[in-house]
């Protein structure tokens, strides 16, 4: 039987921009792991004897280096990743993977044996900004990429607008109100705005959103936060919409 226990991860997000990850193994496992590394901007390396054809294509195009022998003891690429994914079809391999980089402090994720990885990958929605990971702990990965696909309906495209322009009036707010306190009562008041609606039914053009910054620059306070969502709703009117 498959040795299974709960553990309480912890989940983090992490900056692997230009940090070395290493893949053992070349089949669909490892290409998924590959394509979510490369879109993190991770230095990819794939050790292993035969490949995906989107590897292959990745590889022409410069977005992994592949090693293309098997896995042994002592590769350099090894020692030199941050972390490192055993992803073979061989569980022997894995395990020895797994043995030797977690003998040089390394963190592992190891597809066959959830029980000994250093950590697992979530499904993943992505929005600009808003990153969802959704996680089962190994309980059941499909009900996991199911949970991803019902988020993905719920979150759709404008949240990557919105916290960009959330983003901006945010740090515009950080540098010119000193009290902490009280700038949080300002976002708070600021998601009363429906600005979701307007992206959604793209009203949010760059006349709006001059507006907003210039508005939020001259009255940086809780009232004016609130006046502008009045002047956003008379825009609405204006426009026809309630
Ligand atoms: C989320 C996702 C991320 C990703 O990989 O990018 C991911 N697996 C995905 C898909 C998927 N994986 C599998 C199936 C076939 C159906 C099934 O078996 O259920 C499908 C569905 C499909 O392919 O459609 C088979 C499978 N998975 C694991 C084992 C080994 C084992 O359980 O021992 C076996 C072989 C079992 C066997 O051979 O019997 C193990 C893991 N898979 C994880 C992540 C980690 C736990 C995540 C969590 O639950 O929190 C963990 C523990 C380790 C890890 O890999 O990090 C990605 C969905 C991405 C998306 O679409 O959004
Ligand atoms: N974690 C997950 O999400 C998940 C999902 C499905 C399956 N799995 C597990 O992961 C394993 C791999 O799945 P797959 O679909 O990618 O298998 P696959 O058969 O498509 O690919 C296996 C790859 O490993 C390579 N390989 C074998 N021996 C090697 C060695 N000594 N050194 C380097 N490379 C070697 C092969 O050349 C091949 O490219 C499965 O056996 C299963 O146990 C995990």
């Amino acid at each position: 039987m498959i040795e299974r226990t709960h553990k309480n991860y912890y989940p983090l997000m992490l900056d692997l921009a230009g940090q070395p990850c290493v893949i053992i193994g070349g089949g669909l496992v490892a290409e998924r792991k590959a394509e979510a590394l490369i879109d993190a901007g991770a230095a990819v390396t794939v050790i292993s004897r035969a490949w995906t054809p989107r590897l292959e294509q990745w590889s022409r195009d410069g977005l992994v280096s592949l090693v293309r022998q098997s896995y042994e003891p002592g590769m350099t690429q090894l020692e030199n990743a941050l972390l490192v994914f055993a992803a073979t079809d061989q569980a022997p391999v894995n395990s020895a993977v797994r043995l030797e980089a977690q003998g040089m402090g390394k963190l592992v994720s190891v597809a066959d044996d959830p029980l000994h990885s250093g950590f697992i990958v979530p499904a993943v929605v992505r929005r600009g900004k808003l990153v969802i990971a959704v996680s089962t702990g190994g309980a059941s990965p499909l009900v996991a990429k199911r949970v991803r696909e019902e988020l993905e309906r719920t979150f759709g495209a404008e949240y990557e607008e919105y916290l960009d322009l959330l983003q901006e009036l945010r740090v515009q707010i950080q540098s010119s109100v000193r009290e902490a306190a009280y700038r949080q009562q300002m976002f708070k008041a600021m998601l009363e705005w429906q600005l979701l609606d307007w992206i959604r039914s793209g009203r949010l053009d760059s006349f709006i959103k001059g507006q907003m910054i210039e508005r939020i620059k001259v009255d940086p306070t809780v009232s004016g936060i609130e006046r502008l969502g009045v002047w956003l709703r008379e825009m609405a009117d204006e426009n026809g919409e309630t």
